[in-house]
């Protein structure tokens, strides 16, 4: 039976050292300035960006939220982020996705300072990552969170292990990719054209599973004694909890895994309250570098 990373447990303790960076940085004169933006009414997106604004709060940052209606025109948003740009007291910016169709997203990310961008998607910041050039990056925060759960298992070298992504979009599955690289794991990207993914996963010794397909990776993809990372976070039908229910499945076959695998992330719970607790750390990492300061390792 797997051992279960608690994504709640370890995102309290990355909050709890934000907390604790953030008074001694805030008695040199410089307190952590978060802008969160979000346009339009989708209901989980509102979740999120208030857990957003409640975290920073709680870690002592300045923190600011803009809720934009659904007609928000994109002039007017690149108008928004250049002024957070500006504002020397905001030293992370981020515009919540989903943006409604009509706002070209690539545009609104391009035009974030890539020294504010915390959510690590500015071209500067992939660049950045791809290259190793981890020391002045800022990583997405879902697949940094990620990797600190996966550290709590295997430790931060991952020399001679085989290391499968499967998925590869530009928010988790590539910058997770280029983590694991970075920490000198062999690394493969699946995606839906693989061939055989059954058996590809099943040489995997840390498996993510990124695809956005409720349960899609089965107990038998799982190589005996792997670790693995559910980054999928889906809503489905439960008609057991009554009429018009839903509940949280990860992209694995929780309850089939938890048998083959060594360690295992539960969704909820996993990497979901992580990705939170990772915006807090980038967006101090940003307030220390713009103080000048060496800032805390995570
Ligand atoms: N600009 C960004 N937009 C989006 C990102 C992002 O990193 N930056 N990621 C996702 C949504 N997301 C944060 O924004 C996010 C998703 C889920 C969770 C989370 O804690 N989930 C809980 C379950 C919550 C529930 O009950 O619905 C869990 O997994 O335990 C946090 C953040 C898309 N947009």
């Amino acid at each position: 039976m797997a051992e279960i990373i608690d994504g709640k447990a370890l995102a309290e303790d990355v909050v709890a050292k934000v907390k604790t960076e953030t008074a001694r940085l805030t008695e040199t004169g410089v307190t952590p300035g978060l802008a969160v933006v979000i346009v339009g009414e989708d209901p989980a997106s509102q979740v999120y960006v208030a857990s957003k604004s409640r975290r920073a709060k709680e870690c002592g940052f300045h923190s600011v939220q803009h809720s934009l209606p659904q007609e928000t025109g994109e002039e007017e948003l690149v108008a928004l982020v250049e002024e957070l740009n500006a504002d020397p007291a905001i030293h992370g910016i981020l515009v919540q996705l989903p943006l409604p169709k009509h706002i070209d997203e690539g545009r609104i990310i391009q035009t974030i300072d890539p020294d504010k961008d915390v959510d690590g998607f500015h071209f500067i910041n992939v660049g950045r990552l791809g290259t190793g050039t981890l020391g002045s990056a800022f990583v997405p925060c879902t697949p940094a969170g990620a990797m600190l759960m996966l550290e709590r298992v295997r430790g931060r070298d991952l020399s001679g292990l085989s290391a499968v992504v499967i998925g590869r979009s530009n928010i988790v599955g590539k910058p997770m990719a280029n983590l694991l690289l970075a920490a000198n794991a062999t690394v493969t990207i699946a995606h839906s054209r693989t061939k055989d993914l059954p058996a590809l996963a099943r040489t995997a010794d840390v498996l993510v599973a990124a695809v956005g397909r409720p349960e899609m990776i089965r107990g038998d993809w799982v190589k005996p004694g792997a670790t693995v990372i559910d980054v999928g976070i889906n809503r489905i039908p439960a008609p057991e909890k009554g009429e018009g229910k839903t509940r949280l499945v990860g992209d694995v076959a929780f309850a089939e895994a938890k048998e083959n695998a060594g360690a295992i992330t539960p969704v909820p719970g996993g990497v979901g309250p992580m990705t939170i607790a990772m915006l807090m750390a980038n967006t101090l990492t940003s307030a220390f570098r713009t103080a000048g300061l060496e800032p805390p390792a995570f």
